[in-house]
């Protein structure tokens, strides 16, 4: 009798552990339940006119920075429709204040943050852990904390602040959240990602500082993550793997993005025209990490061979010049680039091969919103969900770069299938365009003709030409 009770009690013992360990095992899991971007209200545009305007003002500028400008813009991507801060609008982006920044800020947080709660209809006292993301613009308290206590979350919520971390810090705090969770302790975490434009505005005249006023605009998305396994019918993708890389160690890798001041003191953001070259190294090894873990083995094999091949061959070209016949869609049915400028794009669109149809979300993006910086990723996907392209099963590949210079990445696997409109509900059946030409040649065209002469060195005159066009 003893010995069978014992026995029993030992068995029940193990059972517990057992069950105990594979319910953890479960709760490693992480789940995107959901995600919204925000729309700033319509009065936020910024026009080709508003644009124009914006130029006009700064008095720094001589008739080659407009011939720079004028080309970059027509060759940006960027559409008609994308927000700016209202400081901006306003005329006022060379005196930014505090209030300035917040209210950008506040816009974001109390639209999207408040839209996610009712959309999942959880609440913000059930969050465990949230992460802010927003790089340039880090006050105290912490932009975490703002929203703490906006929503009034609990006392023992543990909030992150990720700053200075560039575009790629949403996947940034998707790593940090997904490592919190392996944890094993059921948690639900919030994610917000945006950069602040109000204090970065540039108001000087150096060609690759003038660059980032082209493309970056305001945005955000806010995303509420668990390794709940009660929660994951709700679940719109889990997370397969997630790769991080940091080239920082290489002087052009870490000074290609740079919040700078310029020769007179002016400060702004520094792109430096080796960034893209830079984040296709980045992304080189980024993706040699990755592979493994996507591409079947019949690909891999194929992939490894080709290195060898070229090895033994003593043939010039990385990782993808090698790999010029894998097919990387054997692995990955979306590609979700972060929409960081044509160039960056069209980098990692040649290196797998893309087609129009693969890097469309990312193209769309960039026109519709610009680079809204971490939340970025977030806007390409909605779009792939508006556009009902996500099915169940499929599998997204989410590239990002950002200052450091890191490319960090992630696979997702879709749980159900997603049709979301979100942001783009009003728009998506207008999208793509026939054409991404924007106004500004039709308008300032002229400007590229111009010399020196014509207004005998005379930048008032040109200045007010420019008006006249507005
Ligand atoms: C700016 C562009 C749209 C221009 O397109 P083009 O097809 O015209 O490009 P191009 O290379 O032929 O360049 C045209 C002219 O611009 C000049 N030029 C290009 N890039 C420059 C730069 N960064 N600084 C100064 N000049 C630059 C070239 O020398 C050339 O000059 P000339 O005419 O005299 O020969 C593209 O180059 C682009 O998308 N670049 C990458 C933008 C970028 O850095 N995005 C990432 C943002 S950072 C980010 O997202 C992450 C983060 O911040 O963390």
């Amino acid at each position: 009798m003893v010995f069978v009770a014992t026995m029993t009690v030992l068995l029940l013992y193990y059972l517990y552990h057992i069950l105990r360990y594979y319910t953890a095992k479960l709760s490693t899991n992480c789940y995107l339940i959901d995600y919204v971007c925000f729309k700033p209200s319509p009065d936020r545009k910024i026009s080709t006119l508003t644009s124009g305007a914006l130029i006009n003002r700064n008095k720094s500028l001589g008739l080659s920075e407009y011939k720079f400008l004028l080309k970059m813009i027509i060759r940006s991507g960027i559409g008609e429709e994308t927000y700016s801060p209202r400081n901006i609008l306003e005329g006022r982006e060379e005196s930014p204040t505090i209030d300035d920044s917040m209210l950008e800020m506040d816009e974001f947080f109390k639209t999207s943050v408040s839209e996610i709660f009712a959309k999942t209809k959880l609440l913000p006292s059930e969050v465990d852990v949230l992460v802010v993301s927003i790089s340039a613009f880090s006050p105290s308290p912490s932009l975490a904390a703002r929203i703490v206590q906006q929503q009034k979350m609990r006392d023992d919520v543990k909030t992150y602040n990720l700053s200075g971390m560039g575009c790629s810090a949403s996947l940034i705090a998707i790593d940090l959240v997904n490592n919190i969770f392996k944890s094993g302790k059921k948690t639900v975490a919030m994610v917000v990602s945006s950069e602040s434009i109000v204090p970065n505005w540039y108001c000087g005249n150096e060609k690759s500082m003038m660059l980032s006023n082209i493309l970056f605009r305001s945005g955000g998305s806010v995303m509420l993550l668990t390794n709940d396994p009660t929660m994951r019918s709700r679940a719109k993708m889990r997370l397969k793997c997630i790769v991080r890389t940091n080239i920082g160690s290489q002087d052009d890798g870490y000074n290609c993005v740079m919040q700078k001041e310029d020769d007179t003191g002016r400060l702004g953001f520094y792109l430096g025209p080796g960034l893209p070259k830079a984040a296709m190294r980045a992304f080189t090894k980024n993706f040699q990490q990755l592979m493994p873990q996507v591409l079947p083995y019949r690909e891999l094999l194929l992939y490894m061979w080709r290195i060898a091949e070229q090895k033994v061959k003593k043939t010039e070209g990385n990782s993808f010049s090698a790999a010029t016949k894998i097919n990387y869609k054997s692995g990955i049915d979306h590609f979700c680039l972060h929409a960081g400028g044509t160039a960056v794009i069209d980098a990692v669109g040649d290196a797998l091969g893309l087609s129009s149809y693969d890097d469309e979300p990312a193209r769309m993006t960039l026109f519709r919103w610009g680079n809204t910086s971490a939340s970025s990723l977030w806007y390409v996907l909605g779009y792939m969900e508006a556009k009902k392209r996500l099915r169940k099963g499929d599998r997204v590949l989410m590239i990002s770069f950002g200052a450091g210079f890191e490319c960090n990445s992630c696979i997702w696997e879709v749980k159900r299938d997603l049709g979301d409109g979100d942001v783009w509900e009003d728009c998506i059946k207008d999208y793509p365009p026939q054409t991404l030409v924007n106004p500004f040649f039709e308008k300032f065209g002229w400007v590229s003709e111009t010399t020196e002469e014509t207004f005998s060195g005379n930048m008032e005159a040109f200045r007010k030409k420019v008006a006249l066009s507005l």
